[in-house]
């Protein structure tokens, strides 16, 4: 499925102008001004899987976050924005073929790890009740108590209620379980699977993070059936040469002047496990 057919950011001259026109000299960034227009990167011609890849700092991120401003789609976290990034949204432009539905979004690492550390902080919260729970058992169970009025009948209830029960039956009738906690990996696939609907236009900002091998593979299949069969489409800024080699993906190179689609096969990254694994091949057949 495709939303979003095509952008444009603005050219070097473009942004060239807006600075000048900037009248007050106190600024000594204008982020993400001269960012993208480094490499010459104007336009992006989107499949239902797009990649951008390239190195650290060479604008991933920042390409991903512009496209998201532009397309006012959800976003849990706040970003790393800067005071020139609605100027700069302002000069893009895109160009869609189906309207981009309610439920797109995009999605970073700060997601994902935002997340995890929201179930943590459950539990902990659910813990220190539990422990709150205990003492309230063990006060109710042996005081000494007598209704006086009403006001005392909720204490009442507590009292007959903590000599009926169990310490255990009575602290679990009145808490939640705790969430159950998975590891940083199984969090951050089950962050994906959740958030990830049908029909929708989805960014992803390096997925591949946490996650093992394996599990990149899985988050591979997921993505791919979820564009053939699922209405989705996928812009994704990754390293992983699992996600790279994903089947039909357009790849743009932002470490190249100008910025090129090309092949996975052709990639730095990836020759460079390739060139590894040729290296060390004896090893793996003295196994
Ligand atoms: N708020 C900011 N203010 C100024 N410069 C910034 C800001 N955020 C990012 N940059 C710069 O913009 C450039 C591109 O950063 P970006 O995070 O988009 O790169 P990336 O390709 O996603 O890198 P990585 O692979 O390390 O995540 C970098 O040189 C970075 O230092």
């Amino acid at each position: 499925m495709i939303y979003l057919k095509s952008f444009t950011f603005p050219c070097a001259d473009l942004e060239t102008d807006f600075i000048l026109n900037i009248k007050r000299t106190c600024y000594d960034s204008f982020y993400p001004f001269k960012i993208l227009s480094k490499n010459d990167l104007d336009r992006l011609d989107f499949e239902p899987i797009t990649i951008l890849y390239g190195g650290n700092g060479s604008g991933k991120t920042t390409a991903l976050n512009v496209i998201a401003e532009k397309t006012e789609i959800s976003r849990d976290t706040i970003y790393n924005k800067s005071n020139f990034f609605p100027d700069y949204v302002k000069l893009c432009n895109m160009n869609t073929e189906e309207e981009i539905s309610k439920n797109s979004r995009i999605i970073t690492s700060d997601d994902v790890f935002d997340y995890m550390l929201n179930i943590r902080n459950l539990n902990e919260g659910i813990d220190l009740k539990r422990n709150e729970l205990f003492e309230e058992y063990l006060d109710a169970k042996y005081a000494h108590f007598q209704m006086k009025s009403m006001v005392d009948y909720e204490q009442l209830k507590n009292v007959n209620n903590a000599r009926r029960k169990t310490q255990s039956r009575f602290v679990r009738s009145k808490l939640i379980d705790n969430v159950r906690e998975y590891s940083n990996g199984e969090s951050a696939f089950r962050y994906f699977t959740e958030k990830i609907g049908e029909n929708g236009l989805y960014l992803l900002d390096e997925p591949e993070n946490s996650l093992s091998p394996k599990r990149q593979m899985e988050l591979v299949s997921f993505l791919e059936e979820s564009a053939r069969f699922f209405g989705c489409q996928f812009i994704i800024s990754t390293h992983s040469p699992f996600l790279l080699a994903m089947r039909g993906a357009r790849i743009y190179n932002l470490d190249e002047n100008p910025v090129m689609v090309k092949r996975w096969t052709d990639l730095e990254n990836v020759r460079t496990y390739h060139d590894f694994f040729k290296q060390h091949e004896e090893e793996f057949r003295k196994d």
